[in-house]
């Protein structure tokens, strides 16, 4: 809804009332038709506000009332009702305005906005474009780049960068509606003819046809198959060439294809999917509401290779006062370094003073008497990472929370190695861990509601999405990674190459294939792994792909062996014109290596098309997922869905695996993984799970009902 009232004699202040953030639901919408057409017929109105309740102006069109049918005043013509109006009317933009919120601010007359505000057209990022006249107000108001930046990124703008751009008329840092009531007392008399941006000629552009290719070649390349970020270009260049009225039907027409596309349901999920997982929950019943996180004002990081480099830059710009340690007191001077750049970079950016004084640097572990919480990203060997934890557990104060970077080793064991096994938990971080937005917090058998709300909050202050799941090999991530990477490898040995797998799975919008990526990370880390697995041993009288029981790939231990870490070395599944070379070459010797490889074990390459490559690497990742939620080390398909696309570059308009396995319809999936078992006994990822099963059989419920299939899991405290 909207309230109305009369102030300052003269002005009539419309307020948009729709908690959390001023959402413009039915309700909303049909809220300022009412109290626009009250303060336009009252004759001692001379001028209008439009502010929103409680210091947000607006977050934009409300997001849950899309799955169903349109009810109440559409916002196109509403919003050209406030242009057309007769008197000035000025928006008073606190907090918010996005979308359709700051789509509304752009029909207003004038915009005064607090400087921290934040302005910007999100709708790219839930998967469709600014509808309700943004697309072709905004270019006309700030010119035709400027515009393509913002629509095309999503990205929010304070009220400080919005003035520079000429979005809105005046910044202020006291109370923006007073403000903005003074301004429009100021207005009142001027007729706002002058003053309605869709009536604005669009600034001209020496080179539109070149603009515009650069800015599709640019979406094209930062998201692959996302049909969003393609119409938004259209529509701008629309605005740039007809004139408004046809700027608008084309708007329109853009809009519709991207409403009903499945590409904005998937984005949508993945919006509430990130908030969702924010309410977590243990077996043991411990919830997020219930829970109350542990105070900390001081951390410590150990081992500052990129992971704690990137860690303590997180917690320092958190506002978190940190202790970061190293052995090596060369390493250190180095990470001291680093470290101090990245946080010089960072408040670059973000137009702040950078807190140098809230890091300081120690060789020993002493300082770990006086912190609340410890953050542990030493090199990933469990007898490095059992021995700290002693120490720790003996050093630091009562009730100090113990946190461990680990990828995928046993939080359990860690915390086996402690005085108090419930102050411990998993703390996932991804690299660069300054950037990357997820966060996995895993919660062993023993550790605290209380120890699980302390992470979970201290992610959320770095900025992160924090995900809890429980403890087992890889968590969730890494955990499904596993038989993704393994297809991948037994797709080489049958005869397909790294490039075209690849192709196929950056053509359905992973930013890199699996071998590029591996490339990228590095191949002796996965082989460190496995050989600590005592994967690397072959049984006597064995086959060398048969490993523990199961079909196993040697590939990626005969490319470590030969050296050909990635592109560290300049070799790896591609060839690099130099260690540390980015741009990844086909290998001849790489193909060479594979011919001789299946020639040696009697294998005959057979040609392998897109459909198999997608579909073996993806439906054996989501079978994982499925198992996962069975064994109840996530608590719903939000979670891994969240964990895949922040911190796995699962293409966000495909929503997640589980929301992706949904779409492609779950019978099918189970059909695809019997076909490919039934051709590869031997390979247990392919076996369909039970769930997957019990899903289809219970009619394959849409992805947010499955959590009644789940069974509930055990309280392991
Ligand atoms: C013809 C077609 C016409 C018009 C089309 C218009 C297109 C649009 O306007 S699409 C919407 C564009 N707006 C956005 O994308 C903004 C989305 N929201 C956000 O980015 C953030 O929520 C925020 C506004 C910046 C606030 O962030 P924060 O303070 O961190 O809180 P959150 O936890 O994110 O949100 C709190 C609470 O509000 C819910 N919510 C936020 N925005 C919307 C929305 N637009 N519609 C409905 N609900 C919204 C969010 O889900 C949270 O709810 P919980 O239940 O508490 O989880």
């Amino acid at each position: 809804m909207a309230q109305y009232s009369r102030v300052s004699g003269t002005v009539g202040l419309i307020t948009l009332l729709n908690p959390p953030v001023n959402a413009l639901s039915a309700a909303v919408r049909q809220g300022i038709v009412d109290t626009l057409d009250k303060a336009l017929s009252d004759r001692k109105v001379k001028s209008v506000v439009i502010c929103g309740h409680n210091g947000k102006f607006c977050g934009g069109a409300d997001i849950r009332e899309f799955s169903s049918p349109l009810t109440g005043p559409p916002l196109i013509p509403l919003i050209q009702g406030v242009e057309s109006a007769a008197k000035p009317v000025v928006a008073a933009i606190d907090g918010v305005a996005l979308g359709g919120g700051l789509e509304l601010a752009l029909g207003c007359h004038y915009r005064i906005a607090h400087s921290k505000a934040r302005l910007g057209l999100p709708e790219v990022h839930l998967g469709l474009l600014p509808g309700a006249g943004g697309s072709q107000r905004l270019p006309r108001l700030i010119g035709v780049p400027a515009a393509l930046d913002l629509i095309t990124t999503g990205r929010h703008v304070t009220g400080a960068e919005a003035l520079q751009l000429g979005l809105v008329d005046k910044v202020t840092d006291r109370n923006t509606v007073d403000e903005a009531v003074k301004f429009a007392l100021s207005v009142a008399d001027q007729p706002p003819n002058s003053r309605r941006v869709s009536t604005f000629p669009c600034p001209r552009h020496p080179d539109l046809d070149a603009l515009f290719e650069g800015a599709m070649q640019r979406v094209r390349q930062r998201a692959r198959g996302a049909l969003a970020p393609v119409a938004c270009v259209q529509a701008i260049r629309a605005a740039a060439t007809l004139p408004y009225a046809q700027g608008m039907e084309r708007e329109r027409e853009l809009m519709a294809t991207l409403f009903t596309s499945g590409q904005a349901r998937a984005q949508q999920y993945h919006f509430f999917a990130q908030r969702a997982v924010g309410r977590w929950s243990m077996p043991s019943g411990a919830r997020w509401d219930t829970t109350k996180p542990g105070a900390v004002h001081k951390a410590m990081v150990i081992g500052l290779g990129t992971m704690g480099r990137g860690i303590s830059v997180a917690l320092v710009q958190a506002g978190v006062s940190v202790v970061a340690m190293e052995t090596n007191e060369k390493q250190l001077m180095e990470a001291k370094q680093a470290i101090s750049s990245m946080l010089e970079r960072g408040a670059k950016r973000r137009g702040v003073a950078p807190a140098l004084d809230k890091i300081r640097y120690s060789w020993n572990m002493e300082p770990a008497a006086d912190v609340d919480l410890v953050i542990e990203a030493v090199f990933e060997d469990m007898a490095l990472k059992k021995k700290l934890f002693q120490q720790l557990s003996a050093l630091c104060k009562p009730g100090t929370f113990l946190c461990s970077n680990t990828s995928g080793l046993d939080v359990d064991q860690l915390a086996s190695e402690t005085r108090h096994p419930e102050l411990v938990v998993g703390m996932h971080f991804f690299a660069p861990a300054h950037v990357m937005k997820l966060l996995e917090v895993v919660y062993g058998s023993r550790s605290s509601p209380q120890a699980v709300a302390t992470a979970m909050e201290l992610g959320k202050r770095m900025g992160k999405v924090s995900v809890a799941v429980g403890n087992c090999r890889g968590f969730v991530g890494n955990r499904m990674l596993k038989p993704y990477l393994e297809q991948a490898f037994f797709l080489l040995e049958e005869g397909t190459t790294p490039e075209f797998v690849d192709q196929v799975l950056e053509e359905f919008g992973f930013a890199m294939g699996v071998f590029r990526m591996s490339d990228l990370s590095g191949l002796d880390v996965g082989w460190r792994v496995r050989k600590a697995d005592g994967l690397l041993n072959v049984s006597e009288g064995h086959s060398a792909r048969i490993r523990q029981g199961c079909r196993y790939s040697p590939l990626g231990d005969l490319l470590c062996e030969q050296g050909r870490f990635g592109q560290k070395t300049g070799r790896g599944w591609y060839q690099y014109d130099k260690p540390g070379g980015r741009v990844a070459k086909p290998d001849p010797w790489l193909h060479g290596f594979l011919e001789k490889f299946r020639t040696q074990h009697g294998l005959v390459a057979h040609r392998i098309d897109h459909q198999e490559v997608l579909e073996r690497c993806l439906y054996a990742l989501m079978n994982e997922g499925f198992r996962i939620l069975e064994d109840g080390i996530a608590a719903g398909p939000e979670d891994i869905d969240v964990i895949y696309v922040l911190g796995y570059s699962w293409p966000p308009h495909r929503g997640g695996p589980m929301f992706y396995a949904g779409m492609v319809g779950l019978q099918k999936v189970l059909e695809r993984l019997e076909h490919y078992h039934q051709e590869h006994p031997d390979i247990p990822s392919l076996k369909p799970c039970n769930l997957l099963r019990k899903l289809v059989v219970n009619g394959s419920p849409p992805v947010h009902k499955w959590r009644e299939f789940l069974k509930k899991p055990q309280s392991q405290l």
